[in-house]
């Protein structure tokens, strides 16, 4: 696909936003801010080190201001937004993630509940940071209203100070501490690793300390640190989304130091045992209890190889619908990832309902149409698909076989269709290697019958409703269902 082609796919998902088309001019903000002007390095091309925290946490300050009437200057006589070390947010990255928000939710997928009766949107941002820089953002862009919460007293402190200094948006902001469950076993979030705060990415020459043994155990994927969203969201309280830009790594070692940039992010920000992988996990089980509390549940990934699992997860737990995104800033990758349980308004793109709900039933072919004829179609179609069939004419059925490939290729198909706006229903994972090669197979049975005299009609039926690939049937009874209508239906029923 060409590059054009490419960025309209993403700007129609949402995925990617003003930063793409107007990266920042380091010379134009040089010369309006002072403060930044050291950081500049002119030759051959303006630029800073972005190895430099001081440096990058300047762009940041001054990206904000700029771009984005954010004040960045404490109340107090410092100078400094955030405290030295603490992560410090990209605003680029950032506003990609509210670019796709506001596009989720004008998008109309899903119903639009009115969460506060005022209505203003209302978010809710899981470990909102020191810079607390999602809810400045999205009150300022949109007028989005927020609770932004957090476990570390540094980043609570931080971040209400970054919301008083903005006093045209602080009416929209409240900062959440979240309790810490005092018998949660685990990781004692709000304390430091051996008592010192450890910094990752501070600088590319900083030494990272040695973790106890148990921090390296990554059997346990569980996430056992303190609440996320149950018991830190109240029972009277809607809203329209939750966003989450979660610890990603699951240790020191893991979450490294990039040697190309420096982001800065302590020990407490960017690791939590399990990695991102538990940490939206826990968030995917909260969302259980929280169905009717939040129209959008999202998370941002830096890991594009957890989508898998957890999108799998959501289908299991029953949600109505997913969506994913990808972030492409410079030279880096993130994803999103949102599901609702709210059921789709419209079928924009491929939802594959639960197992009970597979359609599998098409009604009102005409009759003048020979079942035989029917049938002989339904088996040239999924013939022409690649998949193993037998036609049994005494029975009025055509048995088919799709193989774990097969099914993969078709949800495949499906999601080229749809832009790789992501609803499907993975395929779950089969890491178990002495998996009974049934379990492989998706293996139904397509039945054309007379129901009414005057009109045929085409049932398919699942061998193993249990099979890990049964999510793909109702993908694959759809296409029957189109295939079937276009040569035999002359008007839709
Ligand atoms: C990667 S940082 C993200 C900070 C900020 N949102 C950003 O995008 O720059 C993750 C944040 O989550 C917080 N955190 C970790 N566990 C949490 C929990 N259970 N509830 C709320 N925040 C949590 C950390 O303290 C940290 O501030």
């Amino acid at each position: 696909m060409g590059g054009k082609k490419k960025r309209k796919r993403k700007e129609e998902e949402g995925g990617s936003s003003v930063y793409s088309e107007t990266p920042p001019d380091f010379a134009l903000l040089a010369s309006l801010y002072p403060s930044f002007h050291p950081f500049v390095q002119f030759s051959p091309r303006p630029t800073i080190r972005w190895t430099d925290f001081n440096a990058t946490r300047e762009l940041t300050r001054v990206l904000l201001h700029h771009r984005h009437a954010i004040n960045w200057f404490a109340s107090s006589s410092s100078s400094s937004w955030i405290p030295d070390g603490q992560l410090c947010p990209t605003v680029p990255n950032r506003c990609n993630y509210v670019h796709w928000l506001q596009h989720l939710l004008s998008s109309n997928i899903i119903p639009d509940a009115v969460s506060t009766g005022d209505g203003k949107v209302r978010g809710f941002d899981i470990g909102t940071g020191a810079s607390c820089i999602y809810p400045l953002l999205g009150a300022s862009l949109h007028g989005w209203t927020f609770v932004g919460s957090d476990v570390t007293d540094i980043a609570i402190e931080w971040a209400e100070r970054n919301v008083n200094n903005n006093p045209h948006i602080s009416q929209l902001i409240e900062i959440r501490k979240v309790q810490c469950n005092a018998n949660a076993p685990g990781v004692e979030v709000g304390e430091s690793v051996n008592g010192v705060e450890i910094t990752l990415c501070k600088r590319t020459d900083t030494e990272v300390a040695s973790l106890p043994l148990d921090f390296h155990d990554s059997e346990n994927k569980i996430y056992h640190g303190p609440p996320i969203l149950v018991g830190v969201v109240r029972d009277d309280e809607k809203f329209d989304f939750c966003m989450c830009n979660p610890p990603f790594f699951e240790s020191l070692e893991e979450a490294g130091l990039n040697p190309k940039t420096s982001c800065g992010g302590t020990s407490n920000e960017m690791v939590c045992p399990g990695g991102e992988k538990a940490f939206i996990t826990r968030i995917i089980e909260d969302s259980i209890q929280l169905k009717h509390q939040f129209r959008w549940f999202t998370s941002m990934l830096g890991k594009k190889s957890n989508l898998k699992y957890l999108i799998s997860k959501l289908w299991e737990v029953g949600v109505a619908v997913v969506k994913t995104t990808e972030f492409v800033q410079g030279r880096t990758h993130r994803w999103g990832l949102a599901w609702s349980f709210l059921t789709p308004k419209q079928k924009s793109s491929i939802s594959l309902p639960d197992k009970k709900t597979c359609p599998s039933h098409l009604r009102g072919l005409q009759c003048q149409h020979s079942a035989i004829n029917v049938l002989e179609a339904v088996k040239s179609h999924f013939s022409s698909c690649g998949l193993s069939c037998a036609l049994n004419t005494s029975s009025f059925t055509v048995d088919v076989a799709a193989s774990k490939d097969d099914c993969d290729s078709i949800l495949r198909n499906e999601l080229s269709i749809i832009n790789k706006s992501v609803d499907w229903k993975p395929t779950r994972e089969t890491s178990n290697a002495s998996l009974n090669s049934s379990l492989e197979r998706l293996c139904f049975r397509i039945l054309v019958f007379q129901q009414i005299p005057g009109t045929l009609l085409v049932k398919g039926s699942l061998q193993d409703r249990n099979s890990p690939l049964s999510g793909t049937f109702s993908v694959i009874f759809r296409k029957l269902e189109e295939a079937l209508r276009n040569k035999f239906c002359t008007k839709s029923v």
